[in-house]
């Protein structure tokens, strides 16, 4: 398990800008050494920000949109093209305006596709599409992902994995339907935190101070049950990009030295 490691920006446009990047050097590296490169991204404020900026860097152009494999950490269990699910705010911010290959796009699965409102189903096919990936040579059931986004609720959700509920809790499957989340819709599939822990680097973003408490509790030792941020860790590395209103309730001793 690595150790967090934190990088507090000045605010949420200058984070979302280095993590932009962050982001396109770590897929042009990978891309490099292996041929290509998969990413999960997240949804809400601060995964789109950081997508949007991304769409905006002329580096952009760097990487090899047709070897890039993009997954998504948890999705709002909705209809196709509805304005609240992830994948749709994301081909907003930035999908559509680059040559993506389709076959190497996984968004999960609407309430509206082949599993209908079967969330439970799913999740399942998401599961498997993930093992497909994974390959033998992995012992995984999912892919070794190089980078791993999760947005930081104000309640220290990940994914759609909220304090206390049973998503938080799954150890042995990768993905779980999500029933009765706090934050609507209440219907959602999520990454549970052992295919979180499957990825190289696992990033986790915050910014303003409605964040400032969850940053603070997740990273002052709280369990993952309590407060799933905690448990998010890459085999790698963990990250903690934030700007300085969301660090602010940080204890002096885990402030990092160089931070303005
Ligand atoms: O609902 C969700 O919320 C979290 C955090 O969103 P934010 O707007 O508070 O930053 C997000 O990471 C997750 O993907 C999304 O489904």
């Amino acid at each position: 398990m690595s150790t967090p490691q934190l990088v507090v920006h000045r605010d949420k446009e200058l984070m979302a800008q280095a993590a932009a990047a962050r982001l396109i050097t770590k897929i042009v590296d990978a891309q490099a050494s292996r041929g290509s490169a998969s990413v999960v991204l997240t949804g809400g404020r601060n995964g789109n920000g950081l997508l949007a900026a991304l769409a905006a860097a002329p580096a952009r152009d760097a990487i090899d949109w047709g070897r890039l494999d993009l997954w998504w950490g948890d999705e709002r269990f909705l209809p196709e093209g509805d304005p609240e699910r992830n994948h749709t705010q994301a081909r907003e911010a930035l999908l559509d305006a680059v040559p993506l290959d389709p076959k190497r796009v996984h968004p999960m699965p609407a309430s509206d596709g082949p599993y209908g409102t079967d969330v439970e189903a799913a999740a399942e096919a998401y599961a498997a599409e993930l093992a497909r990936a994974a390959g033998p040579e992995n012992h995984s059931a999912a892919p070794t992902f190089d980078v791993l986004m999760l947005g930081v609720g104000p309640d220290t959700h990940v994914a759609s994995l909220f304090p206390e509920m049973p998503a938080v809790r799954e150890t042995e499957r990768t993905v779980v339907g999500v029933h009765g989340a706090p934050k609507p819709p209440p219907t959602r599939v999520s990454l549970t935190l052992p295919a979180i822990r499957s990825a190289r680097e696992v990033w986790l973003l915050a910014a303003g101070e409605d964040k400032a408490q969850a940053v603070a509790i997740a990273l002052s030792g709280a369990g993952e049950i309590q407060a799933p941020a905690a448990g998010a860790h890459g085999r790698s590395r963990t990250l903690w990009l934030l700007d300085r209103t969301a660090a602010a309730q940080l204890p002096r001793s885990l402030y990092p030295p160089a931070s303005p």
